[in-house]
């Protein structure tokens, strides 16, 4: 089993997410089952998007269990419309949800750190599906409430997943081949790296827009998960890192 994470560029629009549901079908060849979890389609402007969705009205300032509900529906959007295109595709496919995915949370709303994961309503329904969908950046907490993860959560989300159920490893689709030696949107001709350590990956995420969130690289050193970033858009080979 893989965890395959599509976050909101690889998700945008439906020619991207047809190269999204490519590796899909590539993951079920190689790996059997693939567990995929899912961010709000696109950016700030986009309709669906986690920035839009958290303007709807100022208003959630007063109420930050409020916009974490409102938020958290980007990711179930996003699973929806990616559901959908499978089944068009001919791949079957299940969603599990809110209370159905196990994923508890605790600490503050907006921030949200996974308590922990109960694997049993994901494991039951692989045994009548190998290709289940997760939506990202959200778990429920001790009072039953949405919460999110902190932006970038889905990356916390794949990575806890592949801990709990143990996945050999995490795939992320990205708008760059692999994690370069800087942000190509910041420095030019960066080398794009084959390999690195988890450790030394965590100094890359130490700036304003990580290729992954930095919570979730810690989390996959805690469970010595192995992750592989490549491109959405090409099959060229990506960047692996390792415990
Ligand atoms: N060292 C790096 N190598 C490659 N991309 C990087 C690096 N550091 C930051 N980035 C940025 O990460 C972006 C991809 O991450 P992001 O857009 O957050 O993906 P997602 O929507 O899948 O979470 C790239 O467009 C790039 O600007
Ligand atoms: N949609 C959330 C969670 C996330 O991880 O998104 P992305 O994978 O697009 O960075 C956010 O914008 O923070």
């Amino acid at each position: 089993m893989i965890i395959q994470k599509f976050g909101g560029i690889a998700m945008q629009d439906k020619e991207i997410r047809s190269k999204c549901i490519h590796h899909i079908k590539d993951g079920l060849d190689e790996f059997g089952t693939v567990v995929i979890v899912v961010s709000a389609i696109g950016r700030f402007g986009d309709p669906y998007a986690t920035d839009t969705l958290l303007q709807i009205t100022d208003a959630f300032s007063s109420s930050t269990a409020a916009s974490d509900l409102a938020a958290s529906c980007g990711e179930l959007i996003a699973a929806a419309v990616l559901s959908a295109e499978l089944t068009e595709e001919g791949v079957p496919n299940a969603i599990l949800h809110g209370v159905q995915s196990g994923i508890k949370t605790a600490g503050e709303f907006g921030d949200g750190t996974i308590s922990h994961i109960d694997p049993s309503s994901i494991l039951k329904k692989l045994e009548q599906t190998n290709c289940i969908i997760i939506p990202g950046f959200q778990g429920i907490n001790a009072d039953g409430q949405v919460m999110t993860l902190g932006r970038g959560g889905s990356d916390l989300t794949a990575v806890a997943l592949a801990g709990a159920l143990k996945a050999s490893h995490v795939e992320f689709f990205k708008d760059v081949p692999g994690v370069m030696s800087d942000d190509p949107r910041k420095v030019a001709n960066p080398l794009k790296l084959d390999f690195l350590q988890l450790e030394d990956f965590l100094p890359l995420l130490d700036c304003e827009r990580p290729i992954i969130q930095k919570r979730a690289a810690l989390h996959a050193i805690k469970t010595a998960t192995p992750l592989y970033i490549r491109g959405v858009a090409s099959t060229e080979t990506g960047t692996w890192i390792k415990p």
